[in-house]
């Protein structure tokens, strides 16, 4: 009797095309199946098939449908993405997102877009982007799907979001999340894409998604790359990486952010992703010195190296753990080179040098809005460097701080990595 009532039940749950049902796998309800007579076995078989995918990975986030008893389970309503940020890439991962989850069923159509309102010739930014579907002042040239919607308010942003996704100008992000506290759906988590450290009381630094993630009361994953953002919305073919320790929400981020030009490689060293997101520009910092001093590709490779190996040593010693193999995935080696060559840090340092004019005066007439965060990163790891005194074994971090001050030429850059701990170190070891 029972079970022909399951039968029914389940059929007629069929019939109605409820799409996000599936089947409890509980151990409880497979033992109930297990026993059931072979008419009903049939019908678990047939459903299990029918769910595949969601029956082994989705379920840990199923909440009960009508009665538990009956072996179902509803999964949760399509979960829903929102982006906080609208910036140069902030709107080329609007795209790529918007565009995604039109096509998974499992995601609300909808992506709403917090903006920092502005006017642009005349008109508000927000009305802009949801008219004419371009975001014309930080990504001009490049449709948005017409999903993403903009919004001048985070807290309607994010309202009922599950997923979000914090991609602005690291200096903004406290001022940014601190409405969002205690308004956020439970079981929401996010993603950091921003590059930066935030400076922690008592001389320390923090990593953003900490930050976020302390602020917010939510789980944070990261996603770094080598992903100009201009290169990412033109299509043209790059890697990125998502650091992330929960498979199942990995999973649900290679389908949200991966297209066929855009690759996504998950690992689990998040913070070693993060680190080597938010070092890089340090280093591309003194990359456009170098530049500007005219010095040549040489000398250009070697900050790089000398880069890379700050990095490196940068999270063995505050982020012990961090796994040699991360610094070979986009975030790492591939996001410094791409930045030393073509990123905006490295462009306004070249500027820098070239012009005499102040860091903050070329990023006002070379980036329309735009934010470095390379000159800020140097200042706030220096502060934490120093108050460690630890400056001695990060003398090209050091160096390019000092220089972005003006308490030292561009020049004397290369006297200040002449004697690097790299060289020493190598040269007793042989
Ligand atoms: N642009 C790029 O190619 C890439 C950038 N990133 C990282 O993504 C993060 C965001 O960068 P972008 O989207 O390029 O931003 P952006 O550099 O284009 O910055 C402009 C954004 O900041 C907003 N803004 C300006 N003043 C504000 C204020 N007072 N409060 C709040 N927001 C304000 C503007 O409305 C605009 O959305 C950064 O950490 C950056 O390092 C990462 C990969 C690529
Ligand atoms: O992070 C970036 C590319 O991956 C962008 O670097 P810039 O901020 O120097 O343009």
């Amino acid at each position: 009797m029972t079970s022909r009532l399951l039968v029914r039940t389940f059929h007629r749950m069929v019939r109605k095309e409820l799409s996000y049902c599936t089947l409890a796998v509980g151990v409880r309800s497979r033992r109930m199946f297990v026993s059931a007579p072979r008419h009903l076995r049939l019908s678990v078989t047939l459903a299990a098939a029918w769910c595949r995918g969601a029956l082994f990975w989705r379920c840990s986030s199923c909440r009960p449908f009508s009665s538990t008893l009956i072996g179902f389970t509803k999964m949760s309503s399509p979960k829903r993405i929102c982006i906080i940020g609208s910036g140069n890439w902030g709107s080329a991962i609007a795209k790529i997102v918007g565009g995604n989850v039109k096509k998974l069923d499992h995601f609300e159509n909808e992506v709403r877009m917090y903006v920092f309102e502005e006017e642009v010739n005349g008109r508000k930014l927000t009305e802009v982007i949801n008219t004419d579907h371009e975001n014309v002042k930080y990504l001009p040239g490049h449709k948005l799907p017409e999903n993403v919607v903009a919004v001048p308010d985070v807290v309607d942003t994010a309202a009922d979001a599950d997923i979000l996704l914090f991609v602005l100008p690291h200096q903004f992000i406290k001022t940014i999340c601190r409405p969002l506290v205690g308004t956020l759906k439970p079981n929401a988590v996010g993603v950091s894409l921003i590059k930066g450290f935030d400076s922690a009381p008592g001389g320390g630094i923090e990593l953003i998604s900490r930050v976020i993630g302390n602020l917010l009361n939510i789980p944070m994953s990261v996603l770094m790359g080598a992903n100009l953002a201009k290169e990412v919305a033109d299509e043209k073919f790059c890697e990125t990486t998502i650091g992330c320790r929960d498979r199942e929400l990995a999973r649900d981020l290679r389908e949200v952010f991966q297209t066929h030009y855009f690759r996504v490689v998950v690992v689990d060293d998040v913070e070693a992703v993060e680190v080597c997101g938010a070092l890089k520009n340090i280093v591309a910092t003194g990359a456009g010195f170098v530049d500007g001093l005219g010095y040549g590709d040489n000398t250009k490779a070697a900050i790089i190296r000398l880069g890379m190996m700050e990095i490196i040593k940068f999270c063995e010693v505050f982020y012990s753990g961090s796994q040699l193999g991360t610094f070979f995935e986009s975030c790492g080696i591939a996001d410094l080179i791409t930045t030393c060559y073509g990123g905006r840090n490295r462009k306004v340092a070249e500027a820098f040098v070239s012009s005499g004019k102040t860091i903050e005066e070329l990023e006002k007439e070379m980036l329309n809005g735009q934010k470095l965060q390379g000159p800020q990163t140097a200042a706030e790891v220096n502060f934490m460097l120093k108050s460690q005194k630890m400056e001695d074994r990060f003398p090209l971090f050091t160096a390019i701080d000092r220089i972005c001050k003006g308490e030292m030429g561009p020049d004397q850059m290369i006297e200040c990595i002449r004697n690097h701990p790299e060289h020493i170190r190598k040269s007793h070891n042989n």
